[in-house]
C-alpha cells in the first residue's frame, strides 16, 4: 500500500514507468527464425508469437512453466436475478477445480500447465453495483496487490482465468463505462441469462453505469466502482507479469474487461499479452478489437475459468519450441533458397 497519499498511487506510477519490450531478444529471435529449415513466414502466426514470447520475456522463446492464475469472487449485484446459478457455485466450482473436476483442470492435463485458484473473500460478496460502488479504494488496491503477488512462485507463461457468478454482468458494465455504446451492445447470455433474466442483468448494468457516470473517466476508478475481487486481482497479474517479464494470455470476457482497465490507463499496457479466444458471449469480438487485438482461437467456448487462453497455451508452447528445437538449413544439410 501506497506510503505516500492514496491506495491507487503505486499503481498510478507503475502503470506510467511500464517496461517495454526487449529489442536485443527480439533481434536474435528474428535471426534464428530465418535459419530453420522452412520457407520464410511458412508458420504463420506462430512465428509472431515466438518473436512476442523473446520480444516481452527478454531471452530465447521458451515455455516451460506455464501457470493458470484463476481468480475468484462474488458479486452483490446477483441479489437482483441477473444469473441463472447462485453465488454458492462460485465456491462450489472452487472445490472443484481443487479436486480437479472442471474443464480447465483436463485442459491443464491435456497441455501440461501449472494451475492455481485464488479465492478472494467469498463470503464477502463486493457491493451491489447499481446502489454503490463495488469495492473501497483500500480494497481495490489490496486486492490488485494480492493479484500482483500471484506469480511469486514463478512462470514464464501466465494464463489468466477467472470464477464469479455474476460476473460477465460486471465485466458488461466495465466494458459500457469505458466505450459507451448501449448496454443492449455489451451485455450477453453469460451462463445462460435469457428472457427476464437477461432483461434484469441489461436493466441492472444501465443502472450501475448511470449511478457511478460522475466518477468513471479514471479507469480505476471504474475497476472498483464497477468491478469485482477477481476483476481488480486480474489486473493486477497482469501488470505484475509486464514488470517481471512474463508472457501473459488473457481469457475470455471477462479477463478481457479486467485487461482493459490497464489498456485505458496505459495504451501500451498490454503489450506482453495476447487474447487466447473469442468467447461465444457476444461482447468478445468487439471488446478484443478496443483493445487492437486478434485471439488466437474461435471455438465458440463461453466457460471461462481461463480456459480458451489455457487451449491457446497449447499453440503458444509449440511456437517455442518450434522456434528453438528446429534444425537449420546449415545442421540439416538443407539447401536453403538460391
Ligand atoms: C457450473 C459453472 C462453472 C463455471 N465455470 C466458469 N463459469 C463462468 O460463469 C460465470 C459467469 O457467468 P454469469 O455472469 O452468467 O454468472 C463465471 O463464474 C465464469 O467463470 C461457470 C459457471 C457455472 C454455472
Ligand atoms: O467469456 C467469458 O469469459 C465467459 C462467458 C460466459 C461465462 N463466463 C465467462
Amino acid at each position: 500500500m501506497s506510503v505516500s497519499g492514496m491506495p491507487f498511487d503505486d499503481f498510478r506510477v507503475l502503470l506510467r514507468e511500464l517496461p517495454g519490450p526487449d529489442q536485443r531478444a527480439l533481434v536474435a529471435a528474428r535471426e534464428r527464425d530465418a535459419q530453420l529449415t522452412k520457407p520464410p513466414g511458412s508458420l504463420g502466426r506462430l512465428e509472431e508469437i515466438a518473436f512476442w514470447l523473446a520480444a516481452w520475456s527478454g531471452r530465447s522463446p521458451a515455455v516451460n512453466r506455464p501457470l493458470v492464475a484463476i481468480f475468484a469472487g462474488n458479486h452483490g449485484v446477483a441479489k437482483h436475478g441477473i444469473t441463472p446459478y447462485p453465488p454458492s457455485v462460485t465456491q462450489q466450482m472452487v472445490e472443484n477445480f481443487a479436486a480437479g473436476g472442471a474443464a480447465i483442470n483436463q485442459i491443464c492435463v491435456t497441455h501440461d500447465l501449472g494451475l492455481k485458484i485464488f479465492d478472494l473473500a467469498l463470503d464477502y460478496p463486493t457491493g451491489d453495483i447499481t446502489v454503490e460502488p463495488a469495492l473501497s479504494e483500500r480494497d481495490c488496491a489490496a486486492t490488485m496487490a494480492f493479484g500482483m503477488e500471484s506469480i511469486a512462485g514463478g512462470t514464464d507463461l501466465l494464463i489468466i482465468g477467472e470464477m464469479g457468478i455474476g460476473n460477465t454482468t460486471i465485466a458488461a458494465a466495465i466494458n459500457l463505462a469505458l466505450y459507451g455504446g448501449t448496454a443492449e451492445e455489451w451485455v450477453g447470455p453469460g451462463t445462460g441469462s435469457h428472457g427476464d433474466v437477461l432483461a434484469r442483468k441489461i436493466a441492472a448494468v444501465k443502472a450501475a453505469v448511470e449511478f457511478h457516470k460522475d466518477h468513471l473517466s479514471d479507469p480505476l476508478e471504474v475497476l472498483r466502482r464497477l468491478g469485482g475481487r477477481e476483476v481488480a486481482a486480474m489486473a493486477g497479474a497482469i501488470l505484475a507479469a509486464r514488470m517481471e517479464k512474463i508472457p501473459v494470455l488473457i481469457d475470455g470476457y471477462v479477463a478481457t474487461a479486467a485487461a482493459a482497465i490497464l489498456k485505458a490507463i496505459n495504451p501500451s499496457a498490454l503489450d506482453h499479452c495476447l487474447i487466447g479466444h473469442v468467447s461465444g458471449e457476444p461482447g468478445h469480438l468487439a471488446a478484443i478489437e478496443k483493445l487492437g487485438k486478434t485471439p488466437l482461437l474461435a471455438l465458440g467456448m463461453r466457460l471461462g475459468e481461463g480456459t480458451g487462453a489455457a487451449l491457446a497455451a497449447g499453440i503458444v508452447k509449440s511456437a517455442a519450441t518450434c522456434h528453438s528445437g528446429m534444425a537449420t538449413f546449415a545442421q540439416a544439410g538443407v539447401t536453403n533458397k538460391v
